[in-house]
């Protein structure tokens, strides 16, 4: 069906490929032909002598996957990373989150945040990131500059989140931002409801209207604790996951991010409407939030995509290292040893990833057609080899380090672990600017 022409952009072979689709293949000494930004096939390296790419990439003991899929994080909270940690969810946002946010966040602060996140995103094999946070317009021009995709959440609240603008008005501001950027390649937005408990049910149903009348997916922090589970009780008398069934919200449209809590009823709510439900094992488990029950969540046939949530509460990007916790704390929570195997791990981080988000047709394995979003990770060195089983390796051994490449819609974002469209340096010196001027300003108020 996709014939190689005799010119093409771009061959890549490396001892493994783990394609992700058909399911559980594991390809060796292949090669992935790319022209225009998209993947055109994969093929035997014994069948590569007569082809004729413009550029041939021979990797050795590397492994090629997907690009990772971050569905959920607050990109320039990287300028928080480490401010306040070690702390329960609600005192770390109150006391110490939301009042730094009301001080310091403006454009330049979410420019040079996301900026650092997007490098260290890139670093680490992330090809797309969904994001929530202030100044999305910035976040999205960050995005598209640097060359990788991304979904923008416009964040909407109603309760007083210092910095945060009229709901009203945020919801006609993220819906000019989805204008100019219809036509887009690489970045996409969304409604961006903060929590149920920031966001009342008027401005929930007028984002459920819009939502359904424009088909945009709407990414909400849902059931991330169990005191926020048990005060909708008290207050409300249902837990969360109901209110926004009663308001309509419960569509596969709705990412609903975190989910430590998940009842009987829960499970057949998100079962029923097909929500896509967004693990960020590390941050839960830092902040003490609870554990997301993903091997049930699965075996309900629920899609579940993994988000690394901000550095400010994680306190990486890192989604190798994220998989990896997500995968030792799926064996944990259920007590089954099989859960989460390397197979199933990967595709969390990346086709399940990508259909959260609504991309499934364009990203997330590597198939004809499809857009070439896609990292090589080396196996090389003490601690990974020897290799029985590449995706087994990937999975418990690996971390952002051992990421060499990275592509994005065919084209190379890091070579040889360096960024090619980032000035590293300067961009560092102004993070350290602004965590001295976060610190003084700290010290001045104390
Ligand atoms: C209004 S922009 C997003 C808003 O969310 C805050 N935030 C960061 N991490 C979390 C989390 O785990 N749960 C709830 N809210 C979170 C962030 O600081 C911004 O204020
Ligand atoms: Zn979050």
């Amino acid at each position: 069906m996709f014939q190689i022409p005799n010119e093409f952009d771009l061959l890549i072979s490396a001892r493994w490929i783990a394609p992700v689709v058909p399911a559980g293949q594991l390809l060796t000494d292949h090669a992935l032909a790319i022209h225009q930004g998209n993947i055109l096939a994969i093929v035997p390296q014994s069948a590569c002598g007569d082809l004729r790419p413009r550029e041939w990439r021979e990797l050795g003991n590397h492994l090629l996957i997907p690009g990772l899929v971050n569905a959920h994080g607050h990109a320039a909270m990287s300028l928080l990373r480490g401010l306040a940690d070690d702390l329960p969810l609600m005192t770390w946002l109150q006391e110490h989150i939301w009042p730094a946010e009301g001080r310091w966040v403006d454009e330049q602060f979410v420019r040079i945040g996301t900026e650092l996140a997007v490098a260290e995103m890139l670093l680490g094999g992330t090809t797309c990131f969904a994001d929530m946070y202030f100044y999305p317009a910035v976040a999205a021009q960050v995005a598209q500059e640097r060359g990788i995709r991304a979904q923008i959440a416009f964040p909407v609240v109603d309760s007083p989140i210092p910095g945060a603008r009229d709901a009203n008005d945020a919801i006609s501001q993220g819906l000019r931002l989805h204008d100019e950027l219809r036509h887009s390649a690489l970045v996409s937005i969304a409604f961006g409801p903060h929590a149920p408990y920031t966001v009342g049910d008027d401005t929930l149903t007028r984002i459920r209207t819009l939502a359904d009348e424009l088909d945009l997916p709407v990414h909400m922090h849902v059931h991330e604790t169990a005191t926020e589970v048990d005060q909708a009780l008290q207050q409300d008398g249902r837990r969360p996951l109901q209110r926004l069934r009663d308001l309509g919200l419960l569509s596969p449209r709705l990412q609903a991010v975190h989910m430590t809590q998940v009842d009987d009823n829960d499970l057949e709510l998100l079962q029923a409407f097909d929500v896509q439900v967004i693990h960020c094992p590390e941050s839960n488990l830092k902040l003490a939030s609870g554990f997301c029950p993903t091997q049930r969540l699965l075996e309900a046939g629920i899609n579940v995509a993994l988000g690394t949530d901000g550095a400010a509460s994680n306190n990486d990007l890192d989604m190798l290292g994220e998989l990896r916790t997500a995968a030792l704390l799926a064996k944990g929570v259920s007590g089954q040893p099989t859960a989460l195997d390397a197979h199933a791990a990967l595709h969390m981080a990346t086709l399940a990833g990508a259909k959260a988000l609504g991309l499934s047709e364009r990203i997330g394995s590597l198939e004809p057609g499809k857009a070439a979003d896609l990292i090589a990770v080396e196996l090389e060195g003490p601690g990974r080899q020897p290799v029985y089983h590449a995706l087994s390796q990937l999975l418990y051994t690996c971390s952002a380090s051992q990421v060499s490449d990275v592509w994005v819609a065919g084209r190379e974002r890091v070579r040889d672990r360096q960024l090619t469209h980032f000035e590293l340096e300067p961009l560092l010196a102004q993070a350290r600017d602004w965590a001295q001027r976060i610190q003084q300003g700290d010290t001045q108020d104390a």
